[in-house]
């Protein structure tokens, strides 16, 4: 079965939900966004949330021994790298920690996988020139069939714009191990809304 992270937690409800729901991961923004949340506040999230989902903290171009320190507070437990990091960025930050590493890419077209990285996964997102993720855009999924074989090797990770009306098909289209959402389970106010939160997990999970 697919997988599911919830991405962009920024509050006690939106921890709520996810105890309730149980995503396989979730996500805390920790750069520049308006779902950005401090430190103090990713630990108290942390501290709330069931101890069995594992956090994920994104990231884009951030110094590696900031990355680190938020491994060793036991904040985070999986990195997501969303800016320009590069092999050489992430050899750096693995000789600083231990916690798996996804590297995002934003595709735009074919060449848009045409990198090599010595990263655990993959995480395919929309390109978009004003915001570097959560733009709640989609991409042409047809492109994932074309990608190389290195990319096929790992884990891959389906991002941009993904919603309760439009999950089964991308599943069903590009069989990603796992489907990342943020803005798709937002309600106007910002925050994470239950029912349709709810909504993805019973599609995720009606998908064998
Ligand atoms: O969500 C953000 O604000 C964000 C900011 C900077 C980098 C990544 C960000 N989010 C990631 O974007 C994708 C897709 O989000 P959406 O479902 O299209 O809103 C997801 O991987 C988030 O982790």
């Amino acid at each position: 079965m697919t997988k599911l992270k919830f991405c962009g937690l920024k509050n006690l409800d939106d921890v709520a939900i996810c105890n309730e729901l149980k995503p396989d991961y979730v996500g805390f923004i920790l750069a520049e966004s308006k779902r950005r949340i401090d430190q103090d506040t990713a630990q108290e999230l942390r501290q709330a949330l069931d101890p069995d989902i594992p956090c994920v903290g994104v990231f884009v171009n951030e110094e590696p021994e900031t990355i680190q320190a938020y491994v060793d507070a036991g904040i985070i437990q999986v990195v997501q790298l969303h800016g320009d990091e590069d092999r050489a960025y992430i050899d750096k930050l693995r000789q600083l920690c231990q916690a798996p590493i996804i590297k995002a890419l934003a595709i735009k077209d074919k060449d848009s996988f045409q990198v090599d990285l010595p990263c655990d996964a993959y995480l395919y997102d929309a390109y978009n020139k004003h915001v570097r993720g959560g733009s709640g855009q989609a991409f042409n999924w047809d492109l994932i069939s074309a990608r190389p074989d290195k990319h096929r090797a790992k884990t891959f990770f389906l991002a941009g714009g993904l919603n309760a009306s439009n999950l089964a098909e991308a599943i069903r289209t590009t069989q990603p191990e796992v489907v990342d959402i943020s803005s798709g389970i937002e309600g106007a106010d910002g925050h994470k809304d239950y029912d349709k939160a709810k909504a993805v997990c019973q599609i995720v999970r009606s998908i064998p």
